[in-house]
């Protein structure tokens, strides 16, 4: 059987490699953004790659998914309108869909046919799409939140691919100018924000764009993803100023979640003490990150 092994030799990740044993190549294309596979692996179930990154897989996307939802939907009270920016395969509209308060979820993807391999290889991941709150909009998000109605959204969900592709424009200051402006006084942004272990400079880089940004309070959260570089990744948690609601910080959880999805599915990472201990920082983060 081939091993899969994914030299990270782009400069993200300079002599690294990590490799996952391939049982059965299931899909193999290139979109006109980013080559796309999907294999079935030994242990970890389906694995999408883009551009040879692993994405995600079966056994541990609930880590990645169910965090970069439930931070910020679960630190704001009841959440209406939520857009998504990236997040192709599914996961974040179906763990978005567990809050009964959200009335409206967009979801703005550069890629279709991200989408449509994801329909047909992660199941479990595209069920978010059959929520009737659901509106796709394929295209730019830079250009989406440009033309978006200033204070339009509760939450914004930055779910994207690492910022040295089609992604790179999304961690650039005038990118999260336009989503501050589009979400609503007190709204919360949640992106990506890279490994504590690997991207210091990147995330220090990110803090001080969202620190002028967002006047509200910017925090670093993490959770452990065993397939992606160094098994950790972080997000920025980021609160438009808004009413005064002082315990009002996306360090603490106050909303609760109704249990399973409509298709029964259950929460397998995310619970209120883990929304908590995500922010809770090794002392060498607080030393990089507290002059940012
Ligand atoms: N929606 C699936 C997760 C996409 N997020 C990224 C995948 C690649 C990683 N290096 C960083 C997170």
């Amino acid at each position: 059987k081939t091993s899969k092994v994914q030299y990270y030799n782009n400069p993200m990740w300079p002599g690294e490699a990590h490799s996952l044993k391939v049982e059965k190549i299931l899909y193999q294309g290139k979109s006109p953004y980013q080559e796309i596979l999907v294999f079935e692996s030994s242990t970890y179930g389906n694995v999408l790659v883009l551009d040879g990154i692993v994405q995600l897989t079966d056994k541990d996307e609930c880590a990645y998914q169910e965090m970069v939802t439930h931070l910020p939907l679960c630190s704001i009270p009841s959440p209406k309108n939520v857009l998504v920016v990236g997040g192709g395969d599914g996961g974040v509209l179906r763990e978005i869909a567990r809050h009964d308060s959200v009335e409206t979820i967009d979801i703005c993807e550069i890629d279709q046919l991200v989408i449509d391999v994801c329909k047909e290889f992660f199941p479990n991941l595209s069920m978010g799409f059959k929520d009737p709150r659901v509106r796709l909009h394929v295209g730019d998000a830079v250009d989406f939140l440009r033309d978006s109605p200033e204070g339009k959204y509760d939450a914004i969900i930055v779910d994207s691919s690492d910022p040295i592709g089609p992604a790179q424009a999304l961690v650039e200051k005038p990118f999260i100018q336009t989503i501050a402006r589009a979400l609503k006084a007190g709204g919360v942004l949640c992106n990506l924000a890279e490994s504590m272990w690997l991207h210091t400079h990147l995330i220090q880089d990110m803090l001080s764009i969202c620190r002028q940004t967002f006047k509200g309070g910017v925090h670093y959260a993490w959770t452990s993803v065993p397939t992606y570089p160094s098994g950790v990744i972080g997000f920025l948690l980021c609160a438009k100023e808004g009413p005064p609601v002082n315990f009002l910080t996306p360090v603490n959880p106050i909303e609760k979640i109704q249990g399973a999805t409509k298709a029964g599915k259950e929460l397998r990472f995310y619970n209120s003490e883990i929304h908590r201990a995500a922010f809770v920082l090794p002392t060498f983060v607080r030393r990089e990150l507290e002059s940012y």
